[in-house]
């Protein structure tokens, strides 16, 4: 007998494997039919190997996916879709153009392993009783040559084995035996098996069309996956592309950050321009210490050093916070440079030249001896409503009210005790009035077109509504970029007329190319990011202070404005020590990225929220540890001990590609709510594919594929003997009957085989899903993402955030070695930080009220009343949150003082309101 028949004939086994299992994966088949064809019959099939390998690429990945789809269809519909029709029918006229050029074989003038495999794929679409008698019909090349090859003796010998001829009954047959589907399209649940999937995790559906195109997605990534650009320096903006500069709030120097402070600025800016930076969009992100103004002084004056030790002091450490959480700034400045003086005059010159600048006095309290006027926070005395003695400049600690500083009774210096005397004080304002036109149309422009978060947006309209005020812009203080006009040569600029130039002169600092950025709005587009109280700053005096100039200044389109992150119950407090703050975060020894994670987790994007040392506790163990750790490890380590660390072949059957679009569907939410500033909702996209993840691998049970059943094991020790034996029939004639057995043997192989296949395809495919989920969580959690990636030896080009999931590790990729993720937070841990943290709250002058003294509280009792009044009053009159809210704090202060001097707990009190109601009853 020719070896290539022999061969034949050992293909006819695999096709048995093939036909009766259907989903007997082709690479058994080719490899098979390769080794013998190719090792063996030398003469003949040299040269060829191109065009037979791209035969067989074809075979396996469009042919063979294409006729299981079908068979599958059949069995579980009676019928095949309209899509299906037209792709097997494009499929056939391929193959029968090829036959019709080729007198014999696909690849020339003889039968090559392409044929064979290709013969076997198609033996569904000629058996018996086969319902693709008419689609085929059309095709009389290819009937042709199936019937050319099926007539030849050692294919009619191969097909004598299967009991005399194969019907497409045997094949329905074998189909209804699968395990492999959990639920097919129609909602018909499969037989299951010990193989099976778990029917009771399901995923949600998905349409056709989505399948259809995360498929093709899946198997052309080259047309459609772009490369990453790299990060130049410096970063100017490009002609024809997008260019995105980002801002978060300037910290100020007196003191260290606080959670607080971390979510509402650098670190919700920080997570947008990762996300840019992997949209391949070219992204500018500047940052800094704001360094002037009398924080600075107090802050100096608290710690007996001069204000520009306090700076740099405070700059290093800064700079060192938003190091350990990974604020990936591509520059952080300060704002105490020569090129902040030089743009800020330039600015107040244009303006004043413009004429938007107003010139008036002000009654203010200077202290002779120190030789300055007294800023609020410098001075104390008597508060002129509630009398009590040690009321700050600007408020009255034990009333609440405001105070305007001259009204105090008894004033003194903070500094030096002796009384300050009232004096006039010609000061510098910005005419907003004049500006205010300018703004209406520039914000009228920017709220339709840009993304303004929607408090932002409140709190401009309601600045606006009642027309805009002049405003004080300079100081009688040292620490600060001196006012430039003659008569004004004493004075600085007030620190929110200097603060957001920063941001142009920190990229000054950064580039001399920096009027790239600035100075050219429509090449630009500008993101700011802060908390609430920073909007007005962003929102009308910045942009009103460009515009003035009636120069060409990029100004803002885009602003995101974070609520507040309150601290368990109550506020973060810098004076009082409450809450997390940025060193006390690291020495937790909990990871930045968790930190991180739980922050954005919680950012408080359309109310306040509050950071709790309990829910931390549990997003880290059951989203961090349970949902995304979880997966990738297992997805990993299943590479690692069951597939040599190789990512396996991945052959895809409906519900991998049903899972393609899952998995694309969120990703391009993900892509959606990032692009729209929508942090909090991308980090739920992210869970939502891992928890996908996670039920697919439970659904499948790759553990029990890969390993296969007790019987299956036993088989597989005898299958190795039985297998070289068999190796021996294609040499030698042997009898029938051992023929019978080979063909035994390989059936059983195939079906564990087949298993293995299955859980490769499983696993590849769910350590893909892994790539993606670290590049989705780079902008969260950037060292999880570079941990991810290594243990997956992912290649570095998988780092771009595309709208289609592609393959990025490819069978035989080799992958690096796993381990956990993350650690488990211990409550014993949580309670020990709880109790660290609400220990170091100082007393607070606000609630150092005598307890039991009657004046005191009838004085209580009659302002918690009168506040009460007004924040109904408030509420009443739908006002808006930014006003209604301080005043219920005030409440709620007021109320607390009247507890703590009646005698109670202030921490059972409330503001009032529904809550309180409710307990009632
Ligand atoms: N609890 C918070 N949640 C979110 N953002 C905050 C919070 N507190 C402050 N920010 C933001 O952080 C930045 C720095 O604020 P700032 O230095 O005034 O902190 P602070 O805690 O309010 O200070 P202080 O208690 O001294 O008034 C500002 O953009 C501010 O809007
Ligand atoms: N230093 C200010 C922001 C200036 S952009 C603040 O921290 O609120």
């Amino acid at each position: 007998m020719p070896v290539w028949a022999a061969s034949y004939s050992l293909c006819a086994n695999a096709v048995t494997c093939r036909c009766l299992p259907v989903g007997l994966q082709y690479k058994i088949s080719q490899d098979r039919c390769r080794y013998i064809l190719e090792d063996h019959t030398s003469t003949g099939q040299g040269g060829l190997t191109t065009v037979i390998d791209e035969w067989l690429e074809w075979e396996a990945t469009q042919l063979q996916p294409m006729i299981q789809k079908l068979c599958m269809s059949q069995t579980s519909t009676g019928k095949v879709t309209q899509n299906l029709e037209t792709e097997l029918k494009r499929l056939l006229s391929h193959l029968d153009n090829s036959t019709r050029n080729n007198p014999i074989g696909l690849t020339g003038s003889d039968i090559s392993v392409a044929d064979i495999v290709i013969w076997c794929s198609l033996l569904p679409l000629f058996c018996h009783e086969t319902p693709f008698t008419d689609v085929v019909s059309g095709y009389s090349h290819l009937q042709e040559w199936f019937q050319r090859i099926r007539q030849m003796a050692p294919a009619s010998a191969a097909l004598k084995q299967l009991k005399g001829d194969l019907s497409f009954r045997e094949i329905k047959m074998s189909l209804q035996a699968q395990p492999l589907f959990y639920q097919s399209s129609d909602g018909t649940k499969q037989t299951t098996t010990s193989h099976a999937v778990d029917s009771s995790v399901t995923l949600p559906s998905v349409s056709e069309e989505e399948t259809r195109k995360a498929e093709a997605a899946w198997n052309s990534p080259s047309d459609t996956v772009p490369i990453l650009r790299r990060r130049e320096v410096p970063i100017l903006p490009k002609d024809g592309e997008r260019n995105i500069l980002i801002t978060s709030a300037l910290p100020y120097v007196n003191n260290e950050p606080h959670l607080g402070n971390i979510i509402g600025c650098v670190l919700s800016a920080d997570v947008f321009a990762r996300f840019c930076r992997l949209r391949n969009l070219n992204t500018l992100y500047v940052c800094g210490t704001d360094e002037y103004g009398t924080a600075t002084e107090t802050k100096a004056m608290e710690e007996g050093v001069t204000p520009q030790e306090i700076c740099d002091k405070y700059n290093r450490l800064h700079t060192e916070i938003y190091k350990w959480f990974n604020i990936n700034f591509d520059y952080f400045g300060r704002t105490t440079t020569q090129a902040q003086t030089e743009i800020a005059q330039e600015i107040f010159w244009k303006l004043y030249h413009n004429g938007y600048i107003l010139k008036d006095r002000v009654e203010q309290l200077q202290c002779e001896k120190c030789n300055r006027f007294l800023a609020d926070r410098f001075v104390e005395g008597i508060c002129p409503f509630c009398m009590y003695e040690d009321a700050r400049g600007d408020q009255c600690d034990k009333c609440g009210k405001l105070i305007n500083a001259v009204e105090l009774k008894e004033p003194r210096c903070k500094q030096c005790n002796s009384r300050p005397v009232i004096k006039t004080s010609h000061h510098l304002f910005m005419d907003l009035p004049k500006l205010q036109p300018l703004l209406d149309s520039h914000l009228a422009e920017n709220f339709e077109h840009g993304l303004f978060s929607s408090n932002s947006k409140i709190i401009t309209k309601s600045w606006l509504r009642d027309g805009l005020k002049p405003r004080c812009i300079s100081r009688d203080l040292k620490w600060g970029t001196p006012v430039p006009l003659e008569g004004y040569t004493d004075k600085v600029f007030y620190v929110w007329y200097d603060a957001p130039i920063g941001y142009i002169s920190i990229t000054a600092n950064y580039t001399d190319q920096w009027k790239q950025w600035w100075l050219n709005p429509n090449k630009v587009e500008l993101f700011n990011f802060m908390a609430k109280d920073n909007v007005p700053f962003h929102s009308v005096i910045f942009p009103c202070t460009l515009l003035g100039t009636k120069d060409n200044w990029t100004v803002v389109n885009n602003l995101s404005a974070t609520e507040y992150l309150n601290y368990e119950d109550g506020k973060f407090s810098k004076s009082r020590g409450v809450g997390v703050f940025g060193r006390d975060a690291k020495n937790t020894g909990i990871p930045a990225d968790v930190w991180r994670f739980y922050l954005l987790y919680l950012r408080p994007e359309s109310q306040d929220s509050a950071f709790s040392w309990d829910d931390f506790l549990l997003k880290n163990n059951s989203e961090l540890l349970n949902n995304l750790g979880n997966f990738i490890n297992r997805a990993l380590m299943f590479v690692s001990n069951n597939f040599a660390s190789s990512i396996p072949d991945m052959v895809l059957q409906r519900e991998d590609k049903e899972l393609l679009a899952l998995v694309t569907k969120e990703l391009n939410l993900y892509i959606d709510n990032l692009a729209n500033i929508r942090l909090r909702d991308g980090i739920r996209n992210i869970l939502t594919i891992s928890r996908y993840g996670n039920q697919y691998i439970q659904a499948h049970k790759p553990w029990v594929k890969v390993k296969g059943t007790e019987i299956e094991k036993e088989r597989t020790k005898r299958i190795n003997v039985l297998n070289s034996a068999a190796m021996l029939v294609v040499y030698v004639d042997v009898p029938d009957d051992a023929t019978k057995t080979f063909c035994h043997s390989l059936t059983t192989l195939g079906t564990i085989i087949r298993h293995r296949a299955r859980a490769g395809t499983i696993v590849g495919l769910a350590a893909n899903i892994a790539c993606l989920l670290s590049v989705l969580v780079q902008p969260y959690m950037p060292e999880v993402s570079k941990t991810i990636q290594t243990q997956l030896n992912a290649p570095p080009s998988c780092n771009i955030i595309h709208h289609e999931f592609v393959p990025q590790l490819l069978p035989g990729h080799r992958i690096g070695k796993p381990s956990p993720l993350f650690q488990k937070i211990e409550p014993s841990t949580i309670e020990s930080l709880k109790q660290k943290f609400a220990g170091k709250q100082l007393p607070s002058k606000k609630t150092s009220v005598p307890v039991g003294d009657p004046n005191t509280i009838s004085r209580l009792e009659k302002a918690v009343a009168e506040q009460g009044n007004e924040v109904r009053r408030l509420k009443s009159e739908k006002k808006d949150k930014s006003e209604i809210e301080p005043a219920i704090a005030k409440l709620l202060d007021l109320k607390q003082q009247l507890a703590t001097a009646q005698g109670c707990d202030p921490g059972t009190v409330t503001s009032g309101g529904k809550k309180d109601k409710k307990k009632k009853k």
